[in-house]
């Protein structure tokens, strides 16, 4: 047995390489595979981004070897982490198996995604604590940290970094965006979008920024209704508004994701070209320093919250 703590990193996952889209399609589908026209389109998504070698996933393995390095730093010795993905391997329920194996008994869930939704980070709750309830270990978790101070100095960095180079002169739209969910989420009372909302205002406020907007972005293909607008629509009437420069800060990530590099990098950026707008976009957080600190501290705060009602 380990007096240790294990803390379960997770996040959505990525396809190792090109061979595994079909599997990750079919997984995110709830087990029916794609239609080869929706794989294809994937594929190209992906082919357009990474070029059939896949840096993605070891931007995941580096930001677990932060947090781990900080919380080493903080309380050496007592945390470990391990990893565990919605629709890759290794699995929610793969990582929470490994600490059994390791005999962890108490452990600490984080998601790689600050905005806590019943659809996000609720399920990846919901998972992980199935498979702990089943191997006897006593999980808690971090719900959300999209206002720790911390990340929102990092993301004002960044947002003051990308907007430097624009002509201060003429006017300057910053959008702030987040993956759209079905617009169904309203009928539970999620908490996503005020939590989008209020991040997004708290790094405009501590950034000096005084013209921005929300908008969703990367919708899922599904009949559903998705929250909108979308943020191609949003940069049309930005254009019709008059603006000729847009920076987009996609604070609803926290990784060079698809959603970043292609929808945002590639889709949205054509679309900028041809209204004759220049776009550009924050970098997105991956190991920053303050991340990683936001990350151990919210642990370390559950971990003394989970000690002090036992
Ligand atoms: C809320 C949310 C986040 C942010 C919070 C979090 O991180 O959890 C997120 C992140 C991500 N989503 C990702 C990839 C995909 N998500 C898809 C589809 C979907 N996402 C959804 C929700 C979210 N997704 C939903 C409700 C669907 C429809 C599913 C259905 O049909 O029921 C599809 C299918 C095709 C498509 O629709 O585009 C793909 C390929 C990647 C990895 C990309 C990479 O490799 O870097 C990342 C980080
Ligand atoms: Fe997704």
């Amino acid at each position: 047995m380990s007096n240790r703590v294990g803390v379960l990193v997770m996040s959505y996952g990525t396809p190792e390489s090109m061979d595994g889209i079909e599997e990750y399609y079919t997984h995110i589908r709830r087990g029916n595979a794609p239609t080869p026209e929706l794989l294809a389109e994937l594929s190209g998504r992906y082919e357009a981004v990474v070029g059939g070698v896949f840096p993605l996933r070891e931007n995941t393995n580096r930001q677990v070897a932060g947090l781990q390095a900080v919380l080493d730093n903080t309380q050496p010795g007592r945390y470990v982490c391990y990893q565990g993905l919605k629709h890759a391997r290794p699995y929610i329920e793969d990582g929470v198996s490994n600490m059994a194996a390791d005999g962890i008994r108490q452990a600490i869930g984080i998601v790689l995604a600050p905005h806590y939704s019943t659809m996000s980070v609720g399920g990846y709750v919901l998972r992980a604590k199935e498979r702990a309830d089943e191997l006897g270990i006593q999980m808690t978790f971090v719900e959300s940290y999209h206002l720790h101070p911390k990340l929102i100095e990092a993301l004002v960095d960044r947002v003051q970094t990308a907007i430097a180079p624009f002509n201060k002169e003429e006017p300057i739209k910053v959008l702030f965006s987040a993956h759209s969910l079905p617009v169904k989420i309203r009928e539970v009372n999620d908490p996503y979008e005020s939590q989008l909302l209020e991040t997004s205002s708290a790094v405009a406020e501590a950034a000096g920024v005084k013209d921005w907007q929300f908008t969703w972005q990367s919708a899922g293909r599904t009949r559903d209704p998705w929250l909108g607008p979308d943020i191609l629509e949003t940069l049309k009437e930005v254009s019709s508004a008059g603006y000729k420069q847009v920076l987009a800060a996609p604070v609803g990530f926290v990784s060079d994701h698809l959603e970043v590099l292609y929808d945002l990098d590639i889709e949205a950026q054509a679309a900028a070209k041809g209204l004759d707008m220049k776009l550009a976009r924050i970098q997105m957080l991956n190991t920053d320093p303050l991340y990683m600190e936001t990350l151990a501290e919210s642990v370390i705060a559950k971990d003394l919250w989970t000690q002090e009602i036992e």
